[in-house]
């Protein structure tokens, strides 16, 4: 099966640093050789390409421009009639859109053989959306082609180096309508585009489609001067994903995050699908939102940011906007729309009728002379309070039950702590210890049999814990004032001593402690500036896992070892504690293995171990003071410290 387009483009982190324990001398060498001249690391940011008539990201789209061969000047494709390509109508970032005008009759047992006027979608074969054949977008059309707000393909087929498909023409879409009316748009306008996109979006998720990429640009209206004119119509289905496998009944796609995969157009990408997070009917509602609050507004604040690191910035951006700051000049349906819809679930059935019913109080009375045709929308109004009918006066109450807001914009740091069942041991912490006060704890700890199991580093002093189980058999340690220090690292490595912890501190000094006795064979970390995904990705195939994780103000310090005694491993990594992911992974077996954090986001690294444990029981905490009293209050259950951070937590 042909997969869905990806727009993502590569560029460089100037400072990400790979190193990796060799095998042998003579590779240590070679490998220092190799680090001088080649350290820094290719990483992948994320850029969707969008459309250039919304000026968010032209230079990615006329990157596209450079395979275009001359368009034909008639097509004729699967049995279609003869079409004379005329005026261009659209282009996207993959797409040109022309106008194409029958010649001849085509095929006459097909109805849209006799349509005069059609719109011609050309796609290049060389394009990102055809690397597997026929684009993507026309097995999705197959399916949802003349369903409720989507056009019909009438034909579709390959001329020359394009692939083509006949389709029903369009209309203005409503980026060109808000464009050419003043960049701003009436309330009763927007409301009518809510209701009926809610209603399109309602039929697309019944059919088991995400939709992927909803924005202005890509929604239509029918052409003017027909009894189309005021009907909405959603297009450019290349990015749209099943949220449910196979037919009616299938189950939901399975969660996953993958953060180095971005698609959509990064304006109006949902939080999650910045952070590649696996598409689901959220994700488009999402969209939707601030589709309508940039048509009503006539502007987004993450607007403007330029850059490789773009997308980061507008993700952070959109996690530290409230939705009262976001709506604050939109009428209230925009804020309660949006506040459901960010904190949905990944899995959750959208409220269809709940959310149209938020913008009833803004559409005009007549539905005859609304601006956008709201025929969809009054279909799910209907059915609505026929159910209400239906209801008893409790169940609608628990319907509407208050729920925990996740995303309200106020940034908190906290202290993130991991504890797991063991067999009673000795264990001690340490914490708001000052460089020059460190030796002593270690010493001291050492001559009571403890080796140091795990660092971390708070406002510049550190936290230390040591326990009687590390297993280790001897260990040494560095205070270094960088972060990380690749010498030091590297004759530890010499000497057998495997990476088994480090930590960072805001100033970048790092605390690195190396151990013997630990199941590692080989062993590798890296540096960077952004949280290095697509290398932790690149190891994972080579057989190493996450084995210790630190950050240092805004730089992330990854390490990982092969033979590390985990047969699987996952990433969670969001701008707040990803607790629904963490709740997700943790039904499939996998526990918190490691965790990190900046100030900007949090990190955890979840594993599933090889032999399974006697007993699984993990705890987390989040706390503003160092956990102290929890910590005696876990040992108390058998539960000891066994991953600690200090970080952004919440929103
Ligand atoms: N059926 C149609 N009738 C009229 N105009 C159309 C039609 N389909 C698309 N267009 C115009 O062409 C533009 C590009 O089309 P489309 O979004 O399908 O292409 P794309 O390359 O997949 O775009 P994107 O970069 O947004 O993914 C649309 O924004 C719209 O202006």
């Amino acid at each position: 099966m042909p997969e869905p387009r990806r727009r993502v483009r590569r560029g460089r982190v100037a400072d990400a640093v790979a190193l990796e324990r060799p095998r042998t001398r003579l590779a240590a060498r070679k490998l220092k050789e190799e680090n001088q001249v080649g350290e820094e690391e290719e990483e992948k940011e994320v850029m969707a390409i969008g459309n250039d008539s919304g000026g968010s990201n032209k230079a990615a789209a006329q990157e596209e421009e450079g395979n275009t061969a001359p368009f034909p000047e008639r097509v004729q494709v699967g049995g279609s009639p003869l079409y004379k390509v005329e005026r261009k109508l659209g282009k996207g970032g993959f797409g040109q859109v022309f106008v194409g005008r029958r010649i001849t009759g085509g095929n006459e047992r097909s109805a849209g053989a006799s349509i005069l006027e059609v719109a011609l979608k050309f796609e290049h074969r060389t394009s990102k959306g055809c690397n597997y054949g026929p684009p993507h977008e026309w097995q999705v059309y197959n399916t949802l082609g003349g369903s409720h707000g989507v056009p019909r393909v009438h034909f579709k087929g390959r001329q020359g180096d394009y692939y083509v498909m006949v389709m029903d023409i369009l209309g203005p879409s409503l980026w060109d309508i808000w464009n050419t009316s003043g960049q701003a748009m009436s309330s009763e306008m927007v409301a009518c585009i809510a209701v009926e996109s809610l209603s399109i979006l309602e039929k697309m998720h019944a059919k088991g489609y995400v939709h992927g990429d909803v924005k202005p640009e890509n929604f239509l209206l029918g052409q003017p001067s027909t009894s189309q004119e005021k009907k909405l119509f959603l297009v450019d289905l290349g990015l749209a994903t099943k949220w449910r496998e196979g037919g009616g009944g299938g189950q939901h796609a399975e969660y996953d995050q993958r953060p180095d995969m971005f698609r959509g157009t990064v304006r109006y990408a949902s939080a999650h699908a910045h952070l590649g997070r696996t598409a689901s009917r959220r994700d488009d509602l999402e969209s939707l939102a601030y589709t309508l609050i940039f048509l009503h507004r006539g502007r987004l604040p993450w607007q403007g940011y330029q850059g490789d690191n773009k997308s980061f910035l507008v993700c952070k951006k959109k996690m530290a906007t409230s939705p009262d700051m976001l709506c604050c000049f939109c009428p209230p349906p925009f804020k309660q729309f949006l506040e459901i819809v960010v904190n949905m679930k990944f899995d959750e059935e959208p409220n269809y009728g709940k959310l149209v019913s938020l913008f009833q109080e803004l559409l005009g009375e007549n539905p005859a002379i609304r601006p956008i045709n709201t025929e969809g929308a009054q279909k799910i109004i209907f059915q609505v309070g026929q159910k209400r009918g239906r209801l008893s006066i409790g169940e609608e109450e628990e319907e509407d039950a208050p729920r925990k807001k996740v995303r309200l914009g106020v940034p908190a740091t906290q202290w993130i702590s991991i504890y797991n069942a063991r067999q009673p041991m000795k264990q001690r912490y340490h914490y708001n210890v000052a460089d020059t006060r460190l030796a002593q704890h270690i010493e001291r700890g050492t001559a009571d049999g403890l080796l140091i199991s795990c660092v971390s580093s708070c406002s510049n002093l550190w936290a230390l814990i040591m326990d009687a189980g590390t297993g280790f058999t001897n260990q040494v340690y560095e205070l270094s004032p960088v972060f990380l220090h690749k010498e030091w690292i590297m004759e530890q490595w010499e000497k057998n001593y495997y990476i088994s912890s480090i930590a960072g501190a805001t100033n970048g000094s790092s605390l690195v402690v190396m151990s013997k006795g630990t199941a590692y064979t080989q062993q590798s970390y890296k540096v960077s500036d952004s949280f290095p995904f697509k290398w932790i990705n690149k190891k994972w195939r080579e057989g190493f896992h996450v084995t210790s994780m630190a950050t240092a103000g805004t730089r992330w310090g990854v390490v990982m070892s092969r033979n590390s005694g985990y047969s699987e491993q996952v990433v969670e990594l969001d701008f707040l504690y990803p607790s629904e992911g963490i709740h997700r992974r943790w039904d499939g077996g996998f526990r918190i293995t490691s965790t990190a954090a900046t100030t900007d986001q949090a990190a955890l690294i979840l594993s599933i171990p090889r032999r399974r444990l006697v007993d699984e029981t993990q705890e987390t905490l989040r706390t503003s003071q160092f956990p102290s009293t929890h910590v005696k209050e876990k040992w108390g259950k058998n539960l000891y410290l066994a991953s600690l951070s200090y970080g952004r937590t919440v929103s």
